[in-house]
């Protein structure tokens, strides 16, 4: 006879995942009797119902209806209790999109994206970089002659602005434009997703650069936060900060040419690309979203398999691979030069470029010619630049915005970190 005592007593051992005190019921299948041998064999392998909450009371529940025991009051409440929490857990998911605008409608030299910070909020636009992790932006800090037509960050117009006390910050980036600062933490929101208490590096200094981009307000670092610059203690990008409270540790760039594209965060947008989405692993050392392609073609030409190791940089305008690849691409243009005067390989603005086509695993992503007219030296000019220069002054390759454009890519904050790319 199994007594109420005995029973609640096994249930709850049970919930709690401790040995029941009844041996197991008649009919339990013994996989083994003692002796070595067994009377049948089987492995069952346990997996996870994937989103399954554990609910203990609906554990209980269920026993006293398998033994026919009146439930009490209690014990239904306790499920709905729990069931509640699980639900608010889930619904406390976020994913958010917000748009990546070309800076000049002319050509393609940088995205930015609205974003407010602080309360009540403050509107800038933040040119989003997977190839830096400071958050940065001109602000009320910024010297007046450095300002030039930015909106600013003013903390002490925002009551949740808080002070870094001591910290500092000081940035240069691979095109020599750089800035310098202090930090505060606020509340910071792109696409409906906000974190609260998000370092924000209020820039004192900005190079010229800068000072002559009014569209550009400021960047939102997307690499990983071993490369942020604020000392003594380094900060976390918006994503690390952002990722547990995402659906999916995941954000994706659909940037576009000559057009408006997105950033989505939390998850993938299956409209945004054709085909499969190819994952490559990622090297994180020292903080870039480092991968490494497995070859490229010209035009129509034959595929050279050759492994090109570099990074995606949302926030670098033109395409930097080796000097063997570029020189293999610009031969077939007639007229091209590599301009020691213009700093890079220039074309007459009438050819008609070929595609270029780079490896990512067994997949490939085609980069139309038309993306790689990057733009007239000057305006007017029969001469144009071209948007796939040689990366040997560089020491690094960098798949920038004319690669990124051609494709829908997903960078993939999970354990280990990796990035996908499709054709779109
Ligand atoms: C183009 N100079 C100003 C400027 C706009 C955005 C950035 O930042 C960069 C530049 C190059 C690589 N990564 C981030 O600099």
């Amino acid at each position: 006879m199994v007594t109420l005592t005995n029973l609640v007593l096994t249930t709850a051992f049970a919930a709690a995942g401790l040995a029941s005190v009844i041996p197991p019921k008649i009919g339990t299948t013994v996989l083994d009797n003692g002796h070595g041998t067994s009377s049948g064999r089987a492995s069952l392998k346990q997996v996870r119902r994937p989103g399954y909450r554990f609910n203990g009371a609906r554990d209980i529940y269920k026993t006293y209806l398998k033994y026919g025991v009146p439930v009490p009051d209690y014990l239904k409440k306790a499920v709905a209790n729990i069931d509640a929490l699980n639900a608010a857990a889930v619904s406390k998911r976020e994913k958010g999109s917000a748009p990546a605008i070309p800076v000049d409608p002319r050509f393609d030299i940088a995205y930015v994206t609205p974003v407010t910070i602080g309360t009540p909020p403050q509107t800038l636009y933040l040119d989003f970089d997977t190839g830096s992790s400071d958050l940065w932006v001109f602000s009320s800090h910024t010297l007046a002659s450095q300002v030039r037509g930015q909106m600013i960050y003013s903390p002490e117009k925002s009551t949740t602005a808080k002070l870094l006390a001591g910290h500092t910050w000081s940035i240069r980036y691979g095109d020599g434009s750089g800035s310098l600062g202090n930090v505060y933490t606020d509340n910071f929101t792109v696409g409906g997703v906000t974190v609260t208490s998000q370092a924000v590096q209020t820039a004192q200094q900005v190079s010229t650069s800068f000072t002559s981009e009014s569209d550009i307000h400021g960047l939102v670092g997307l690499g990983f936060s071993t490369l942020n610059t604020v000392y003594p203690n380094g900060q976390l990008t918006f994503f690390d900060n952002a990722k547990s409270q995402l659906d999916s540790p995941v954000f994706t760039a659909d940037l576009k040419w000559k057009k408006e594209g997105t950033y989505d965060f939390g998850f993938i947008d299956e409209t945004k690309y054709t085909g499969e989405i190819t994952y490559l692993p990622v090297q994180t050392d020292p903080g870039y979203w480092t991968f490494t392609s497995s070859g490229y073609a010209v035009g129509d030409g034959s595929f050279n398999q050759v492994s090109i190791s570099g990074i995606a940089d949302t926030a670098t305008s033109l395409t930097y691979l080796p000097t063997a690849v570029v020189t293999s691409y610009w031969r077939q243009v007639e007229g091209a030069v590599n301009s020691q005067y213009y700093g890079g390989y220039v074309f007459p603005c009438s050819s008609k470029l070929p595609s270029f086509t780079f490896g990512v695993g067994s997949a490939n992503i085609t980069i139309p010619g038309s993306y790689i007219n990057y733009a007239q030296i000057t305006e007017g000019s029969p001469t144009c630049f071209g948007g796939l220069q040689s990366s040997s002054g560089l020491g690094i390759n960098i798949w920038g915005d004319v690669a990124l454009k051609a494709a829908f890519v997903v960078f993939n904050g999970g354990n280990p970190p990796t990035i996908g790319w499709a054709r779109k």
